[in-house]
């Protein structure tokens, strides 16, 4: 099974920066733990759920179309739907953004069905340090690619971790893709 799909060009430059720039206008929430727990030793950022934005449709639309695609030629896993919004979080050094190990596989009743966890790079690679996406599929850790606009999608189940951003603000947005229990 491959373990990251890496899609380098999923999104342009001007995508990433119209899509920061529209999120950029909503409140932010802190982020919440799968579970809805607040632990901030695991995770700093803020989150805005793209459902709650108005003219992010079309972003959803390309997402839905990457993770068809990805899913089509590589993992083949059985997906249903798309249960959850996508959400966009934002890491700032100034509070040290991050987030530590973890899989999405959650028990809640959306969180409990993700199969696929696609995310998408919107921060230019360079305009932050830290905050790298590390992934880990078996013995070895991987590092998602970091350009602006691009896509990296991986089993949900699967170990990552967001590096503390050490200066600059990083945004990825993640969405999710669910479906009947692996068997
Ligand atoms: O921001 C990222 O690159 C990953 C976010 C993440 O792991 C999550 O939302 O579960
Ligand atoms: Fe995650």
């Amino acid at each position: 099974m491959l373990s990251i799909h890496a899609m380098p060009d999923a999104f342009t430059k001007s995508e990433c920066e119209l899509i920061i720039s529209m999120i950029s206008q909503s409140p932010t929430n802190e982020a919440l733990l799968v579970g809805s727990n607040k632990d901030h030793n695991l995770r700093k950022s803020e989150l805005v759920w793209t459902d709650d934005v108005v003219g992010m449709e079309w972003v959803m639309d390309r997402l839905i179309e990457l993770v068809r695609k990805s899913n089509r030629d590589h993992f083949e896993f059985d997906l249903r739907e798309f249960a959850e919004s996508p959400q966009v979080a934002i890491y700032k050094s100034s509070d040290s953004g991050h987030f530590v190990w973890h899989s999405d596989i959650g028990s809640g009743p959306a969180s409990g069905k993700r199969k696929l966890t696609l995310v998408l790079q919107l921060s230019g690679a360079d305009t932050y340090e830290g905050g790298d996406l590390e992934v880990m599929p078996g013995a070895q850790i991987l590092t998602a690619g970091r350009a602006q606009g691009c896509v990296s999608i991986f089993p949900s189940f699967t170990l990552h971790q967001v590096t503390p951003v050490k200066s600059g603000i990083r945004h990825s947005m993640t969405v999710w893709a669910h479906g009947p229990a692996f068997r």
